[in-house]
């Protein structure tokens, strides 16, 4: 393939991460409701780490254990801070 090619591939996968990323959004919004209803705290250390050990059980690559960290600390920085969001 040309590099125009890879690049209509990128642009594609990008659009469904997109989604991806906004349907994660909305549940740990849904989430954050249910929280702060609950009066419980927005951080969840125990969770973050089961979260971390699964996708990192899981990958295979190209993309090393310390990737996909570091991609899903400010994922899950981000989650965090939308649930304080109304
Ligand atoms: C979404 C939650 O809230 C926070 C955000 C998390 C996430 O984005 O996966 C995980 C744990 C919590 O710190 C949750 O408790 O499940």
């Amino acid at each position: 393939m040309e590099i125009a090619d890879w690049r209509k591939k990128i642009d594609a996968i990008d659009l469904q991460m997109l989604e991806l990323l906004n349907e994660r959004a909305r549940a740990a919004h849904a989430i954050g409701v249910l929280k702060r209803g609950n009066q419980a705290p927005i951080y969840e250390g125990d969770r973050e780490r089961a979260i971390f050990a699964k996708l990192q059980e899981a990958n295979h690559g190209p993309l090393t254990n310390e990737d996909i960290t570091l991609i899903y600390t400010q994922i899950i920085a981000i989650m965090r801070d939308l649930q304080t969001r109304p």
